[in-house]
């Protein structure tokens, strides 16, 4: 059986997803057609699928309808599906705004999650992303290979393991190309592991920190927005500070995570649209007749 579906393409630093609309809550979206979608070969190609969907119109945005005219039903590559996605909240409002589904508003725009609800602030080039508090809970370790760092867990809507790096141990030197081991009893929903590392100072930002990302149900990712929310939490933490602003790079560029004086935590970069079109995908599983 095939299933032919209208798609754009986006991604925020490189962390790519393909954007169904489906205003109405009518499509049958399952984990095999988010796979075959989300297919580097075979399909259109993406970290994961952003649907755009009316709160109202499904289950688990009814709730938030009231404060969210939408909401961001968010599912990894695996066709798994996850409370929360930084950069996808970004694309998706960027999603809203270009085909006028939404007005970017001074006062920013909100979007419904599994996690609540965001608002992104529209600045041209650079969506600005109000996100929950990240909030650090546990300590624990990842191992990549012979290697074990220890890190810290933080909760931001969806499950992070923060790991920094030291010893001469690089960055780039980590085999990211399966999952690191984790401690599955406490990350029994499994969870994102960023490995961090110290980068020079730069002017006007109070930390400036380099990661890579292994995400849940996406593999290793260039980007992971909920993933720099958590480390900037544990680099300000780490500073001592309870407010200020944390560069992350990622391997697709950098985002901005600033906690600012009121306790308020944004996630800030580039949000982009390049493609759109029709996509016939074989759905997996199916026998023909
Ligand atoms: N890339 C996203 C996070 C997507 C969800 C994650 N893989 C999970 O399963 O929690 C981001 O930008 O935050």
């Amino acid at each position: 059986m095939m299933d032919r579906v209208f798609f754009t393409k986006g991604h925020g630093t490189a962390n790519d997803f393909v954007i169904l609309s489906d205003p109405d809550g009518e499509l049958e979206l399952t984990p095999a057609l988010v796979a075959a979608l989300c297919d580097r070969r075979r399909g259109v190609g993406g970290d994961g699928v952003l649907r755009v969907v009316r709160a109202a119109k499904h289950p688990e945005g009814a709730g938030q309808a009231a404060d969210a005219e939408w909401f961001m039903d968010y599912w990894n590559s695996d066709g798994s599906i996850a409370e929360m996605c930084g950069n996808g909240v970004r694309v998706f409002a960027r999603y809203l705004v270009a085909n006028r589904l939404a007005a970017p508003g001074a006062e920013g725009l909100p979007v419904a999650t599994r996690a609540g609800i965001m608002l992104a602030v529209v600045e041209a080039d650079t969506i600005r992303v109000r996100m929950s508090t990240p909030k650090v809970y546990a300590a624990s370790t990842a191992t990549v290979g012979i290697l074990t760092v220890p890190g810290l867990a933080v909760d931001c809507g969806n499950p992070h393991l923060v790991c920094g790096l030291h010893d001469g141990v690089e960055l780039a030197g980590l085999d990211l190309s399966t999952g690191p081991a984790v401690d599955r009893s406490l990350f029994k929903a499994g969870v994102n592991v960023e490995f961090v590392e110290a980068a020079e100072a730069l002017d006007g930002l109070d930390r400036h920190v380099r990661m890579r990302v292994h995400e849940r149900g996406s593999g290793e990712t260039m980007s992971c927005g909920t993933g720099a929310l958590a480390v900037g939490a544990v680099a300000l933490r780490e500073a001592g500070l309870s407010s200020g602003s944390v560069a992350v790079d990622v391997l697709g560029g950098r985002l901005v995570v600033t906690c600012d004086e009121q306790g308020a935590w944004w996630l800030a970069g580039p949000a982009v649209l390049v493609a759109s079109g029709e996509v016939t995908v074989p759905v997996p599983g199916h026998q023909p007749g």
